[in-house]
């Protein structure tokens, strides 16, 4: 979203202020947000080969990018492609391929970026074969990165692709412009190219309930492929394992990882540069509170990046790997009788994927559960599926397995039970007692760990070798009575540089959320609560500006918040730059009075003053929240 794009919004026919609100802060966070996850993290480098690995692996095919080749080696069909920056569209297709077996219709996962995938051409020469294709779309329609060259040559080119069978899932939200963009463009081109779509369709919305579009579609979408090629599916559900294990009792320690994201001991010996494989451990400098009162917390972090060679601009982002609470992990280690302390491997059973292992190994269960695996998020209902296995209890059994089912009844449980109480691994095993899967295999299931990302709420040209995050502390009570807690700012809240050197896992991911090239033009923010973090930036870059002897425009922010007393961040710094004559403050206390106030009414209030701004004087309009 530029800023240009913006603008018009504001500007366009539309009464401006009545549909603003919601509309604009959907559009911006969107646009602000699809920059900082668009340098996905891709499945991680296994740096090393290990003496305790099977041979079974052959390095050949690690960089094999044959996908006909692989496919006709191993007496395969079925292939599925994925586009996917955090990892649901990969897994979605991991699932379809795998459940191609029940339907005598081998598959593999590939990857687009690792394909060539001019060799869709020749796909039509292996009997029964099909493409399958689950993309999500992001920003402004835009495809993953892994996609993008597939995008580009399907876009571009006029190859002919008669004899091709296909079929489209799309990953997206409906709260976006462009919902679904790549899936529904590319379904329609895969057409126009002569290819011949064996089913549907398919589009998931990330903003209800994505996992049960899914398996809606594919429990239609698998008699359609049977009918097509005449195939009798045997229907009957066969789980399979993707990862073997295999237990290591006499691997030498420094061969272990111990949190890494890909390269071994790169937290040990850091070596820029510094990106999403290779974070650098910034060390905290002051980790304060900002609330002054309430119940609530809301952290101001520094992070010391000086010597990283790690650059950013105001509006840019910090990713940071955060590691699950302790109690977490040693309670799923008891819920699955697990030693923690054992060094173990996945290893895929299918040597033609390029993806080794889940996760980086040979590493501890407890590595694993703290580092690599998503333990805090609610369960997709494959993991119901395979956890049912493991109830020595029938009706446990069948409670889990009706979970995962398409039927309404099934899916009405699952959304009350697990979406809505927001029942994680822990709590679901905690409440099924008879359900005691094996460590190894709940590490398979469970998703990779993602980073978080945090706006910057600084600006580099005060503070060049320091990057500020303004984070709210998360906890929430749920329908069950626990205790919920954010991964990553209650990993935060425990950094106390008070008590020693803490350091935090960090890279920098740039954004198109930028102040206007031109200083002069004004700008309007809309920033309540949180939402003020890039906007602190903007305005500290400002006043270094305007220090600078150079001419600068108004700068009006929006800040809003329940009570002046408690919560209204910044306060003291923002009133300096209003008595410095650098902002113009307009402030919300929702719950200062009786009626409440947002700043949505103050925008309402001020429509002469932001037409003047923005209509008459090429003001630039952002908000954050
Ligand atoms: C920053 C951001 C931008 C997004 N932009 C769009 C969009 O423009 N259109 C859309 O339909 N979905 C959009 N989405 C939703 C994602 O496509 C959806 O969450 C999807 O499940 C992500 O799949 P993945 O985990 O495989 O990357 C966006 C999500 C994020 C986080």
């Amino acid at each position: 979203m530029t800023d240009e794009k913006i603008e018009n919004v504001v500007s366009g026919e539309e009464p401006f202020l009545g549909a603003l609100d919601i509309a604009l802060l959907v559009i911006l966070i969107a646009g602000g947000t699809w920059y900082f996850t668009r340098n996905r993290t891709k499945p991680e480098e296994q740096g090393r080969t290990y003496s305790i690995q099977p041979t079974t692996v052959s390095t050949a095919a690690v960089t094999e990018n044959s996908f006909i080749k692989k496919l006709k080696a191993s007496g395969r069909s079925l292939v599925v492609f994925y586009g996917s920056q955090t990892g649901t569209a990969e897994e979605f297709a991991g699932r379809l391929a795998k459940e191609g077996i029940r339907y005598r219709l081998k598959g593999m996962v590939a990857d687009p970026e690792e394909c060539d995938m001019e060799e869709l051409l020749q796909l039509k020469d292996i009997s029964n074969s099909l493409a399958v294709f689950c993309l999500a779309t992001y920003g402004e329609g835009d495809p993953t990165d892994n996609a993008m060259e597939f995008y580009e040559w399907i876009t571009n080119g006029d190859a002919d692709l008669t004899g091709l069978n296909y079929a489209v899932f799309g990953l997206g939200n409906k709260t976006y412009e462009h919902y679904n963009k790549v899936a529904i463009y590319v379904d329609k081109r895969l057409e126009e190219l002569g290819a011949t779509r064996v089913f549907e369709l398919g589009l998931g919305d990330d903003d209800a309930n994505i996992e049960d579009d899914f398996i809606t579609w594919k429990d239609r979408f698998w008699p359609a492929v049977c009918d097509n090629f005449g195939i009798e599916g045997s229907g009957e559900e066969v789980l399979i394992r993707q990862f073997r294990l295999l237990e290591h009792n006499d691997v030498q320690l420094d061969r272990i990882y111990t949190g890494e994201v890909a390269r071994l001991h790169s937290l040990q010996n850091q070596r820029p540069p510094f990106d999403a494989k290779n974070p650098f451990l910034a060390p905290i400098l002051i980790n304060r509170e900002l609330h002054k009162g309430g119940n609530r917390s809301c952290m101001h972090i520094e992070l010391d990046i000086e010597g990283s060679k790690m650059r950013y601009d105001a509006g840019d982002h910090v990713a940071m790997y955060p590691i699950n609470d302790k109690d977490l992990v040693e309670k799923l280690g008891l819920l699955c009788n697990a030693d923690l302390d054992l060094v173990f491997s996945l290893i895929n059973t299918d040597t033609d994927s390029s993806k080794k292992h889940p996760f980086p190994c040979p590493t501890t269960y407890r590595t694993a559960l703290t580092h690599y695996l998503e333990i805090a998020a609610i369960p997709r209902t494959h993991i119901l599926k395979e956890l049912a296995e493991y109830c020595s209890d029938e009706n446990d059994k069948q409670f889990l397995r009706s979970m995962a089912s398409i039927t309404p009844e099934g899916k009405e449980k699952y959304q009350s039970w697990v979406q809505d109480a927001c029942r994680n691994i822990v709590h679901i095993l905690e409440d099924i007692s008879s359900c005691k899967p094996s460590i190894d295999h709940v590490c398979e299931l469970l998703p990779r760990l993602q980073p978080r990302y945090y706006s910057i709420s600084s600006s580099s040209k005060l503070y060049p070798t320091k990057v500020h995050i303004t984070a709210v502390l998360v906890q929430y009570k749920t329908p069950t009575g626990r205790l919920n807690k954010g991964v990553a700012t209650t990993y935060l809240k425990a950094k106390n540089p008070e008590e020693g050197e803490v350091k935090v896992p960090v890279f920098i991911r740039k954004s198109q959320f930028r102040l206007p090239t031109k200083p002069e033009i004004p700008i309007v923010m809309v920033g309540p609560g949180t939402g003020v973090a890039p906007f602190r930036g903007f305005i500290q870059e400002r006043q270094h500006l305007r220090d600078e002897g150079k001419q600068v425009g108004e700068s009006i922010l929006y800040f809003g918040c329940r009570k002046k007393s408690e919560d209204f961040i910044y306060e003291e710094e923002l009133g300096e730059y209003v008595e410095k004559g650098t902002l113009t403050l307009k402030t919300a206390f929702s719950r200062d009075q009786e009626k409440k106030i947002y700043v949505t009414h103050l925008l309402e209030q001020d429509a002469d003053l932001l037409w003047r701004v923005l209509g008459e004087n090429n003001g630039h309009f952002y908000i954050c929240g």
